[in-house]
C-alpha cells in the first residue's frame, strides 16, 4: 500500500472532488483518497506499480495533476499549490470580452431587434466562446462520466436556452457563471493566504559557527543538532533552540499570537520564526529544519484543514440527495405540465432550466470549508491551534472546563517556605534528609525541596537506595538503612504514623494556600515542609472571562483539599476538589461528562494525558517547545497565557453562529428563487445571480472570520 499525493490546480470546488473520487474510484488498486481543497492537494491511497494510471485518469477529466514532492519535509508545503492558481489577466480579459458581447446582445434583443436576428445570435456566440468553454468542458467531462455537477447544470442550461431560441440569455447565464467562478477563485486564494500568512517565512540561511571559530552563512536546512546559530538585531531566527550568550527581547506572536516581546538570557529557549527585536545571541540548535515547533504548527494546521468537520459531512450527504432530486423534479417540470395538461412546451422547458441552475448546491457546500479554515487561522493568528474542524466546531458546546491546579492555574514552579522540625533533630538535617529522598523525583514539590537544600550553592546529600515515587502520595527511599517516606496527609495517614500535631501543623500551612508535606521514618513524623506556589497573572481574569461566557469552572488537583480551595479562591474558581489520585481525576470528569456534556480540561499536557484523553476537548497549555503538547492535545494553546481558552470558545462559538448564518442564507436564497420560478417570476440571469451570489455571500461570510 503506497502514497501519493498529488497537487492538482484547477481544484477548488467539492465539484471537483465528487468528479475524482468518482473517476478515480473506477481505477483497479486505487484505495483511499484523502482531498484538502483549500491545499488544493489530494492523497491517493494505493497498490499501483507507479502514479502514471492516476495522473491519466485525472488527466481524462481535466484536472491539472503534478505529483508533489515530499510534501511534508517542507516547511511551506502548500505555496507549490499556488503557482498559477491566481487569476491572470488574460483571464480576466477573457471574461470582459465575455461580459461586452453579452450585454450587446441583451441591448440588441432589448432595443427591438428579434432574439433570434443574426447580430444577436453572433454576438452570444462571441460571449459564450470568450467566456464559455471552459464551463462547457467540464459540463461535457460531466456528462460522459455521469456526475451531477454545476458545470453540467450550467451547460444544460445555456445549451437548452439556445434550443429555446434564448440567445442573450444563454450569453448572460455564462458570462454571469464565469466572472462569479472567478471572484470565487480569488476569495478561495484570500482564506489560503490566511494560513499561509501565519506560517511567516523563516530564513532561508542561518549564521552558524564553524569549527574553527568563523561564522558562515549556511543554508538553513543543512544546520545540524547542537550547532551555534548567530542572531543579529531585526532578524528572524531560523531555527529551534537554546539561547547560549548574548541577551535580547523577542517576538513570538508567530508562534504564541502575543506580540510583546519576550526577554531571552542563556539557558532560554528560542524558535522559528520569530523575530528578534533588539540584542544580538547565540543559541544551540535543538531542532533542525522541518522539525521546529514552526514547522509542527504549519503541519497540524494544514491536517485539520484536510479533515472533515461534522457539519461538512451533513452536508455532503444533503447535496447529494438534494441535486439528483432537483434534476428529476426539472424533468417532470419540462415534460409534465405540456404532455399532461398541453401547456407551452418553451414556458415550461425555460422553467425547467430556471430550476435546474438553482438546484446547484454549490454554496452551500462551499462555505463551510471556508468558514472552518477561517476560523482555524484566525485560531492560530492567536496562538491556539485547533486541531481539527471538528473541535473548533463543538468548543461552542463547552459548558465546563476542568483545570488541572499545578503548572495550569499556578506557575507550577513552588518555593519551599517552611520546615517545621517535629522531632528533637536539627532542621538542617531534616531538609536534607527529605532533599536526599526526593532528589530522584521529578514532582515539583521535591524539586522545590532539592532547591531549598541546596541553596546558593550544592551541597552533599545522603546516598538513597530503592527510590520508590508514590503516585498521589509522594515517595520513598532508604537512607543508611532506614526507610523514609516524603509525602502528602494521605501518605502519613496509611503508613499510620499522623498524630494531631502533624494536622495541627498540616492544617496551619494548608489555609495559607501552601502544599505541606511531611517527612517521615519508619516509626514517626520528624518534619512538615511548606510549599509555596504562586498563582499565574491571568489565571483569575481567564476565569472571569469564562464565567461571563457562562461556563463553570473546576479546578482538579492531587494537592489537599484545604490548598486546593485556597488556591481556587485566589482565582475566583467555583468548585474546587482536592486529593484526588489520578484515576480520579478520569472519574471528575467522567462526572462532568454526565452532567454537562460537553467538557473542556487545561493541564500542561504531559502529566495529566489520561485527563485531557477523556475530556470531549483537551487543552494543552504552553505547548510552544513541547512537540509532545502540540500533538496529543485537541488544542494546544501556545504559551502560558489562560487567556486563550475563553478566546478560542468564543471564536467556535462565533464560527457555528457564521455556519448557521451561512447554511440559512444558502436555502433561504435558494428557496426564495425556487418560488419565483415555480410562479414563472425567474429568469434564467437571476437564477444564476442567486447561485452565484449566494456562493460569495458565504464566502465573504465566512471570511470575515479572519478579522476578529
Ligand atoms: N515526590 C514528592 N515529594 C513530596 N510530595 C509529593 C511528591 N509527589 C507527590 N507529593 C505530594 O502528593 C500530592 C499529590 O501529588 P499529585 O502528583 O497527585 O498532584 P499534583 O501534581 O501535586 O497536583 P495537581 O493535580 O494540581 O497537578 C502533592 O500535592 C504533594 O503534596
Ligand atoms: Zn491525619
Amino acid at each position: 500500500m503506497k502514497q501519493s499525493v498529488f497537487v492538482i490546480t484547477n481544484m477548488d470546488c467539492p465539484t471537483e472532488e465528487a468528479l475524482i473520487r468518482k473517476r478515480l474510484a473506477a481505477l483497479p488498486g486505487v484505495d483511499a483518497l484523502t482531498f484538502n481543497l483549500m491545499e488544493r492537494r489530494l492523497t491517493v491511497g494505493h497498490a499501483l506499480p507507479d502514479e502514471r494510471p492516476i495522473l491519466d485518469a485525472l488527466r481524462e477529466i481535466g484536472m491539472q495533476a503534478r505529483p508533489a514532492q515530499q510534501a511534508r519535509s517542507e516547511t511551506c508545503s502548500s505555496c507549490e499549490a499556488d503557482r498559477g492558481s491566481a487569476v491572470s489577466a488574460g483571464a480576466w480579459g477573457l471574461v470582459a470580452a465575455s461580459g461586452a458581447a453579452a450585454i450587446g446582445a441583451e441591448l440588441l434583443a432589448w432595443t427591438g431587434a428579434s432574439e433570434t436576428t443574426p447580430a444577436v445570435i453572433a454576438l452570444a456566440l462571441l460571449s459564450i466562446a470568450t467566456g464559455g468553454l471552459p464551463t462547457l468542458r467540464k459540463g461535457w467531462i460531466a456528462l460522459r462520466t455521469f456526475t451531477l455537477n454545476i458545470n453540467f447544470l450550467m451547460s444544460i442550461a445555456v445549451i437548452g436556452a439556445m434550443a429555446i431560441g434564448e440567445w442573450p440569455e444563454a450569453a448572460v447565464v455564462i458570462f454571469l457563471f464565469a466572472l462569479a467562478e472567478r471572484i470565487e477563485t480569488l476569495s478561495l486564494e484570500r482564506a489560503r493566504n490566511a494560513i499561509r500568512g501565519l506560517m511567516a517565512m523563516t530564513p532561508d540561511t542561518a549564521s552558524v559557527r564553524l569549527a574553527s571559530g568563523e561564522w558562515h552563512e549556511l543554508a538553513a536546512a543543512e544546520v545540524q543538532l547542537g550547532q551555534t546559530v548567530r542572531v543579529r538585531p531585526g532578524e528572524r531566527i531560523p531555527l529551534d533552540g537554546d539561547v547560549t550568550a548574548g541577551a535580547s527581547a523577542v517576538n513570538q506572536a508567530p508562534i504564541t499570537g502575543e506580540s510583546i516581546p519576550v526577554e531571552k538570557a542563556p539557558g532560554d529557549a528560542v524558535f522559528a520564526g520569530t523575530v528578534n527585536e533588539r540584542g544580538a545571541f547565540e543559541f544551540r540548535v535543538t531542532a533542525i529544519k522541518g522539525d521546529t515547533t514552526l514547522a509542527h504548527i504549519i503541519r497540524a494546521v494544514q491536517e485539520a484543514q484536510g479533515q472533515r468537520a461534522p457539519s461538512q459531512c451533513f452536508i455532503d450527504r444533503f447535496a447529494r440527495v438534494y441535486t439528483p432530486a432537483v434534476v428529476l423534479l426539472a424533468v417532470l417540470i419540462a415534460a409534465g405540465p405540456p404532455l399532461v395538461f398541453g401547456a407551452p412546451f418553451q414556458d415550461w422547458s425555460y422553467k425547467a432550466l430556471v430550476m435546474l441552475v438553482i438546484a446547484c448546491p454549490c454554496a452551500l457546500v462551499i462555505s463551510t470549508p471556508v468558514t472552518i479554515v477561517s476560523g482555524l487561522a484566525a485560531a492560530a493568528r492567536h496562538g491556539i491551534l485547533v486541531k481539527g474542524g471538528v473541535h473548533l466546531e463543538n468548543g461552542r458546546l463547552i459548558r465546563v472546563v476542568a483545570l488541572d491546579k499545578t503548572g495550569t492555574l499556578t506557575h507550577g514552579r513552588p518555593v519551599m517556605t517552611d520546615v517545621i522540625a517535629l522531632a528533637e533533630r536539627p532542621a538542617d538535617g531534616l531538609l536534607q534528609l527529605a532533599a536526599s529522598v526526593d532528589t530522584h523525583s521529578e514532582h515539583p514539590v521535591a524539586e522545590a525541596i532539592v532547591a531549598a537544600w541546596h541553596g546558593s550553592e550544592r551541597r552533599p546529600l545522603l546516598d538513597v537506595t530503592a527510590f520508590e515515587a508514590l503516585a498521589g502520595r509522594g515517595a520513598k527511599a532508604t537512607i543508611d538503612r532506614g526507610l523514609y517516606h516524603v509525602g502528602n496527609h494521605r501518605l502519613v495517614e496509611e503508613l499510620g504514623l499522623c498524630t494531631p500535631r502533624v494536622e495541627a501543623v498540616l492544617e496551619r500551612l494548608e489555609r495559607e494556600g501552601k502544599t505541606a508535606v511531611v517527612l517521615a521514618s519508619e516509626r514517626e513524623p520528624l518534619c512538615v515542609l511548606g510549599v509555596a506556589d504562586t498563582v499565574r497573572g491571568h489565571s483569575a481574569e481567564a476565569i472571569r472571562e469564562l464565567h461571563a461566557l457562562g461556563v463553570v469552572s473546576v479546578m482538579l488537583t492531587g494537592d489537599n483539599p484545604t490548598t486546593a480551595r485556597a488556591i481556587a479562591d485566589a482565582v475566583g474558581i467555583d468548585d474546587a476538589r482536592g486529593n484526588l489520585l489520578p484515576e480520579d481525576k478520569l472519574a471528575a470528569i467522567d462526572d462532568l461528562l454526565a452532567r454537562y456534556g460537553t467538557v473542556g480540561m487545561v493541564g500542561d499536557g504531559i502529566n495529566d494525558a489520561p485527563a485531557l484523553a477523556r475530556a470531549s476537548i483537551g487543552f494543552a497549555m504552553g505547548a510552544a517547545g513541547t512537540d509532545t503538547a502540540i500533538e496529543t492535545a485537541d488544542v494546544a494553546l501556545m504559551d502560558d497565557d489562560l487567556r486563550k481558552l475563553p478566546r478560542f470558545i468564543a471564536l467556535s462559538r462565533r464560527t457555528a453562529q457564521v455556519l448557521r448564518q451561512n447554511i440559512t442564507l444558502a436555502l433561504g436564497i435558494k428557496a426564495v428563487f425556487f418560488a419565483l420560478a415555480l410562479a414563472g417570476q425567474a429568469t434564467l440571469w437571476m437564477a444564476v445571480f442567486a447561485d452565484m451570489g449566494a456562493s460569495l455571500i458565504v464566502v465573504a461570510n465566512g471570511l470575515r472570520l479572519l478579522r476578529t
